[in-house]
């Protein structure tokens, strides 16, 4: 079970919330901060908490809290950023003029904003962040950067990186650097504004050696020390498996889950291929799928009803799989996103699910809109778990996973898989091809450069 987060025992937590937030020196003058640390550092955990504290002492609707993906501003109740800023996607790096009618839809989200947040800001493509800057200096007529609110990112910019492959840190390319220099010349070099503030104690992994290895594993240093290449290696398979064979995959998995009973396990694979073949593998295996189609809202009926943002899925399921929770649903009782669960029954309108450790729960569809809330429907808050993809477990926790390594490539990616796990112990990878576990070398020299203020 994922564990649930009390912030509040921890002073650190509320020690930098009251730094960000309260109105002292530095939030008197607006600032830009990168809050970072390894995986499970609890950087989601003081994004939370920097959240309640900055609420209570500025009010409703002081601190947005964003994501540049669904997937991420789903685990900290956020929005993405096209979302809240209202950029339609294609119109990135247009750097438009706000209109009247543009400022009168802002007018409700940003009327009262002090601080932003933004969760997995390694994921931003830093010509949103320019025009993020070139929207809020129009709209607080200001030039003050960001029109003088705070921004503060939090992330490990050494996981997974943007997907469009541009780094926050770096300068933007091309046309969209043409349209800044024309329209908003004085959005460039906004990420020489962000200092650093470093989380160091590690929540997840409580194993010194194996948090070391972590960290060294994140900075590309594994190879050149032997305790750490020594517990890397000794998680490969004694078989070299693959996708092509799911079902040695599945008895990977299974070996683990009988042998540590009560422990869950995510099975993870670097591309989506391999983890549909896996997950259709799994479905086919518990019997015939039932599809479920997203039942589509008309912009009439929606009227005032709040709908979350997410995205268009067809859902195929089998009483018996494996499923995960994709939205926060309620967070007593512990129905968080990433709660791991196995369908037993898809009744008329509803799932049974049964959470590990929660017991049993009936789950109704959630209503959702796209990013630019032109496009509503309903949809079970769900996906098929028995295998997942790297990308999408990021910002997750779980006991042990399984991993798939043979397409491994990218940076981060076996770093970013095996930190999901509380236990190294409780890994294993199917091929110890560490010539490919790469680094983002760029990362950590940005990380290097900036300037620390922990
Ligand atoms: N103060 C705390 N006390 C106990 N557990 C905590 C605390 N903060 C975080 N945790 C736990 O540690 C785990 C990791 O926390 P969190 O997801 O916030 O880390 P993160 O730095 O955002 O990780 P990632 O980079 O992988 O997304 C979670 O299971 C969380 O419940």
């Amino acid at each position: 079970m994922i564990s649930v987060i009390y912030p509040q025992s921890d002073p650190m937590f509320s020690r930098i919330a009251t730094w960000c937030c309260i109105p002292n020196k530095r939030a008197c003058s607006p600032f830009c901060l990168l809050i970072h640390g390894a995986a499970g550092t609890g950087k989601s955990a003081v994004l939370r908490e920097c959240r309640r504290i900055g609420e209570q002492i500025y009010g409703a609707g002081s601190v947005a809290v964003t994501a540049p993906v669904a997937s991420a501003a789903v685990l900290v109740d956020g929005r993405t950023i096209h979302s809240f800023a209202q950029i339609a996607p294609k119109a990135v790096g247009e750097f438009e003029i706000l209109t009247t009618i543009k400022r009168r839809c802002l007018e409700k989200m940003m009327g009262a904003l002090k601080v932003l947040f933004i969760e997995e800001i390694g994921l931003l493509d830093p010509v949103l962040l320019a025009e993020l800057d070139h929207l809020f200096k129009q709209f607080f007529d200001s030039s003050a950067p960001f029109g003088g609110i705070s921004v503060v990112g939090f992330g490990d910019l050494l996981q997974l990186p943007p997907f469009g492959g541009m780094n926050v840190f770096e300068d933007i390319k091309s046309l969209a650097a043409e349209n800044r220099d024309k329209k908003a010349p004085s959005s460039r070099n906004l990420w020489s504004l962000f200092e650093r503030y470093e989380l160091k104690k590690n929540f997840r992994t409580r194993d010194s050696l194996h948090t070391s290895t972590l960290a060294l594993l994140r900075i590309g240093a594994h190879r050149t020390d032997s305790d750490a290449m020594r517990l890397l290696k000794s998680l490969e398979t004694p078989r070299d498996v693959t996708t092509d064979h799911p079902e040695e995959v599945f008895a990977i998995l299974e070996d683990m889950e009988k042998a540590n009973p009560g422990k869950d396990f995510l099975l993870m694979a670097p591309t989506n291929r391999q983890t549909a073949i896996l997950n259709d593998y799994k479905l086919g295996k518990l019997g015939h799928p039932t599809t479920l189609e997203p039942i589509v809202k008309s912009p009439s009926e929606v009227g005032q009803k709040y709908f979350y943002e997410g995205e268009w899925e067809t859902l195929h399921l089998v009483a018996g799989c494996k499923v995960m929770l994709t939205r926060n649903l309620n967070q007593k009782k512990g129905l968080v996103n990433g709660s791991m669960g196995i369908l037993k029954k898809i009744n008329k309108g509803s799932l049974t699910i049964r959470f590990d450790g929660l017991g049993e729960f009936t789950i109704p569809r959630s209503k959702y809109s796209n990013e630019m809330r032109t496009k509503f429907w309903e949809q079970y808050p769900i996906r098929v778990a028995e295998a997942t993809n790297i990308q999408k477990s990021q910002g997750l926790t779980v006991d042990g996973v399984v991993l798939v390594t043979d397409r491994i490539f990218g940076v981060g990616s076996v770093y970013t898989a095996l930190s999901r796990a509380k236990d190294l112990g409780l890994c294993r990878i199917t091929r110890f091809n560490v010539e490919r576990w790469y680094t983002n070398w760029a990362a950590l020299r940005e990380l290097r450069r900036m300037p620390d203020c922990s």
